[in-house]
């Protein structure tokens, strides 16, 4: 047998498997289960071939219970136990072994790098320069070849590839793997444009020329997020072994997992680990996933939160019912790794987009005020449990009014959005950037010292500095002013944001486009010294 067909053989052993056993566990017969144990014999000496250890063991204890009740003649007591045993040999068998993630694809997270393809066309340097302020580099294409020889050797964040789709001829030979997100930009804005787009895998579509912002905003595409911000998953299943598994293929695709076997744990987890989306065995020996499901909906823990069930369950009528509980979805076990994963990803991503509209301010897209405080609280009292150190930050806009006046309010609106964009490219993961109002900016920066808080904060004041704001009326630059202060010493978040405003009003009266930290040992402002 060819190393190859060694899957599908285990898939279609694993298929005949599932449907003789659900005959099985419907009704006993002994006849089925010679040929069950018949069967599992058979996918023993496969998964053997193949290496596959942990379905060896699966169907090894699986093999073991049927020889055992066949000795007995009788229809075996633990049902369920049967039922899950037989739902782990076909789950193993129906999903390969996930691949560790490899160097390229961590490489791929923190890519900034763009490559254009722009033919005979004109590119913009200023075009170029804004990028490079964002922390974006990007080479421009204009031989076919040669992009084709740069995309083998370098995965590019994304590429764009400028096309009027007027039938010229194909960038890349047919069948040319790519390796990266491709973008096209173009003077056409028309439905035949946008569907020749689309059916060249396009994954988004740009006025040419191009604005820095628009193709900012689109470079941040659903994959990229979810690297930014990994979804989560909570999964819950009685089976450690099953859970092991989903969990596995799940990380393999980015996403975060958390494993409860014992649903009792259920709601602590939910609050804990605030999933986008729960995966539920439907078949739990303390309590069945339709019971746990109405908990978490009667609670209104998450509301909304997408349930997926997982179950061997066939039968329409039960599925329906179960649907009707306010469950999201239905996946029938035995679940392939591809199915899992669009599954859980389409309903993490839907569930993740309606929450923020709730959480952030809608022009930045930042952390609404009600919602940065929240989560202030939260960071502030583990920063105290864990004694770690912690930075609030407060930031504001200088001489914003101006702006307006001169330029217009939707120049101004563009500016904040440009900071918003600017701190979320500067700023880690684990920071909290919330727009506090108006002009208004705040900022939380778990495990920072005021040091490091003060250098970075110089560090993307003075970038901000040299960034040309753009507008019908003119180019124009704009800075800011910051207050920061250290959480160590300070009893509540309340004084803390009162002292980084405070810090914030020094820089103002300061001069502006100044960052002022709060000093413990001073009792007073003062810039630690770069
Ligand atoms: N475009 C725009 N302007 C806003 C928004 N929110 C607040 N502003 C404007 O921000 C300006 C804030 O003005 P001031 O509080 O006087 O402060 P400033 O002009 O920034 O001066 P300093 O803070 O003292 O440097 C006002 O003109 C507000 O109208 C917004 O969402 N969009």
């Amino acid at each position: 047998m060819s190393a190859q067909s060694i899957p599908q053989t285990l898939l279609g052993l694993s298929q005949e498997m599932d449907h003789v056993g659900r005959q099985l566990l419907d009704r006993w017969d002994p006849e089925l289960a010679r040929r069950f144990t018949a069967l599992s014999q058979c996918l023993q000496g496969v998964a053997e071939q193949g290496g596959a250890d942990e379905l060896l063991r699966a169907n090894d204890e699986l093999a073991a219970q049927l020889r055992a009740w066949l000795k007995r003649r009788r229809a075996p007591d633990d049902i369920l136990g049967l039922r899950q045993q037989l739902s782990l040999v076909t789950q193993l068998a129906s999903m390969p072994a996930p691949v560790k993630q490899t160097a390229s694809a961590v490489t791929l997270r923190q890519n900034h790098r763009l490559f254009l393809w722009a033919g005979e066309r004109e590119v913009d340097h200023y075009l170029v320069e804004q990028l490079a302020c964002f922390g974006y580099q990007m080479d421009v294409f204009r031989d076919a070849l040669l992009l084709q020889q740069a995309l083998r050797q370098h995965t590019p964040g994304a590429l764009v590839v400028y096309s009027d789709f007027m039938g010229e001829a194909s960038l890349f030979p047919p069948g040319m793997p790519m390796p990266c997100p491709v973008l096209y930009a173009s003077p056409r804005r028309d439905f035949e444009a946008r569907l020749k787009a689309v059916r060249s895998g396009g994954q988004g579509f740009l006025a040419w020329p191009m604005q820095v912002r628009e193709l900012l905003d689109a470079l941040v595409l659903p994959q990229q997020q979810d690297r930014r911000n990994p979804l989560r998953v909570l999964l819950i299943e009685d089976m450690g072994s099953l859970a092991g598994l989903y969990s596995a293929v799940l990380n393999q695709h980015g996403i975060l997992t958390e494993e409860v076997t014992r649903p009792s744990r259920a709601l602590e987890a939910i609050e804990r680990f605030r999933p986008d989306l729960i995966l539920m065995d439907m078949y739990m020996p303390e309590c069945d996933g339709k019971e746990l499901a109405r908990i978490i909906r009667q609670q209104g823990l998450m509301d909304g939160i997408p349930i997926i069930f997982l179950s061997m369950e066939k039968r329409q009528d039960i599925q329906l019912d179960t649907l009707a509980l306010g469950v999201d979805g239905y996946l029938t076990k035995p679940v392939s790794s591809d199915e899992l994963v669009v599954t859980v990803t389409t309903r993490a991503r839907r569930y993740r987009k309606l929450r923020s509209y709730i959480s952030t301010d809608s022009l930045t897209g930042l952390l609404n005020h009600t919602h940065l405080f929240a989560r202030l609280e939260y960071e502030f009292a583990r920063a105290q449990r864990e004694r770690v150190p912690l930075v609030m930050v407060m930031l504001d806009l200088d001489h914003f009014k101006r702006i307006n006046d001169n330029y217009g309010h939707q120049a101004g609106d563009e500016v904040l959005v440009n900071l918003a964009r600017f701190l979320r490219e500067r700023l880690r993961r684990s920071d909290l950037i919330g727009r506090y109002g108006g002009e208004e900016f705040a900022l939380v920066l778990p495990g920072m010292t005021v040091d490091q808080a003060y250098r970075l904060l110089e560090a993307i004041r003075g970038d901000f500095e040299l960034l040309d704001q753009q507008s019908p009326r003119g180019r124009f630059r704009q800075t800011f002013s910051a207050g920061l202060c250290g959480a160590e010493g300070v009893t509540d978040v309340v004084a803390l944001v009162q002292r980084a405003d405070a810090m914030l009003y020094r820089a103002k009266e300061l001069g502006r486009n100044l960052v002022v930290a709060w000093s413990a040992d001073a009792g007073a402002y003062l810039p630690p010294q770069p």
